[in-house]
């Protein structure tokens, strides 16, 4: 598959600050390639880098074989995080506006339809909810039908069901060739979305994979969350061979339970008479990935000292 995006040793320091330290990654036609990382971790750098928008310190960026600044701006679409279009245009004036600006632009109504703004199309943006006026924001991404499209946190503030339609959105996009290079806050979203994510933490690629990949090399054990009522003798626990247990502040949490190990850590708990007030079974995601890798602790973590559970012998 053509490589669409390429970044080659990027990059960019703002004063002390080393926004982007040497990252290389490639995107391919019709990918999704999500962007993860903490705050400032340097996403929007390598969006804006990558698009033109900032020139980096150090390294190269090519876009559709060219460096980003010499593309066809008819073939980009760059929705960036903070972006604030004139308040007192409708949503059809705003469009229709940067319709105007591209060769065979897209008919407006079209494109607020596939939003989810089709009703909304004559209200000032200024009076569009939070949630709309991001939806008419991507409306504007979307007039020049681009063949790469850079979203920078596209769905903050939209209502759950509005996130599922743009979620839908981007699929058919990618799957019509577009390529679509992400960032997101939203675990899920990035994991529901993103054919290969990418890991940025200060200014680090620290890795890049296939989402099921990376959760199978970093997102650790399922395990089964057990919240306990009054004192329990969780010591007195005794769980299979195949099982192991760490005592919490307010429990048990039990590791490497599968679906079929649940109710042996079930059976445990009730043969040492353990009364519990919730079970909670986690399977490993991207959320458990991403704190593992940036250092960060998650519920029903590994605790490092904690009194473990034995089990039988
Ligand atoms: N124009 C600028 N001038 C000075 N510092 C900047 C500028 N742009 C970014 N930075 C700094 O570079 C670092 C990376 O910022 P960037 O916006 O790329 O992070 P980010 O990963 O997009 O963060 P967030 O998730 O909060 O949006 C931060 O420390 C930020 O303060």
């Amino acid at each position: 598959m053509d490589e669409v995006l390429v970044a080659d040793g990027l990059t960019k320091s703002y004063g002390d600050v080393e926004a982007l330290s040497g990252v290389s990654l490639s995107v391919a036609e019709g990918e999704v390639f999500g962007l993860i990382g903490p705050n400032g971790a340097g996403k929007t750098t390598l969006i804006r880098a990558l698009t033109g928008t900032t020139t980096p310190d150090g390294g190269s960026a090519s876009v559709l074989g060219s460096p980003p600044v010499d593309v066809d701006r008819q073939r980009l679409g760059l929705l960036p995080q903070d972006f604030r279009p004139a308040g007192r245009l409708t949503a059809h004036e705003l469009v229709s506006y940067y319709a105007g600006l591209y060769d065979g632009a897209r008919d407006p109504d079209d494109v607020l339809a596939e939003v989810g703004l089709a009703d909304t199309g004559d209200t000032w943006y200024e009076n569009l909810s939070g949630g709309q006026q991001r939806r008419a924001c991507i409306a504007l991404t979307l007039v020049n039908d681009p063949d790469v499209l850079f979203l920078d946190e596209p769905t903050t503030g939209i209502d759950p069901a509005g996130r599922r339609a743009l979620w839908t959105l981007i699929d058919d996009l990618a799957d019509r060739g577009t390529t679509v290079f992400l960032t997101s806050h939203s675990m899920e979203e990035v994991e529901r979305l993103a054919d290969r994510v990418g890991l940025l933490n200060e200014g680090q690629l620290v890795t890049v994979g296939r989402p099921d990949q990376l959760v199978a090399e970093y997102g650790g054990e399922s395990r089964l969350v057990v919240r306990t009522a009054g004192d329990a003798d969780l010591e007195s626990v005794s769980l299979p061979a195949s099982l192991t247990g760490d005592v919490t502040d307010d429990g048990l949490t039990v590791y490497g339970v599968g679906p079929r190990q649940i109710s042996d850590a079930v059976d445990a708990l009730d043969e040492a008479g353990v009364v519990y007030e919730s079970l909670v079974w986690k399977q490993p995601g991207l959320e458990e990935v991403y704190l593992s890798l940036t250092g960060e602790q998650f519920e029903g973590a590994r605790p490092a000292a904690a009194a473990a559970v034995g089990g039988e012998p």
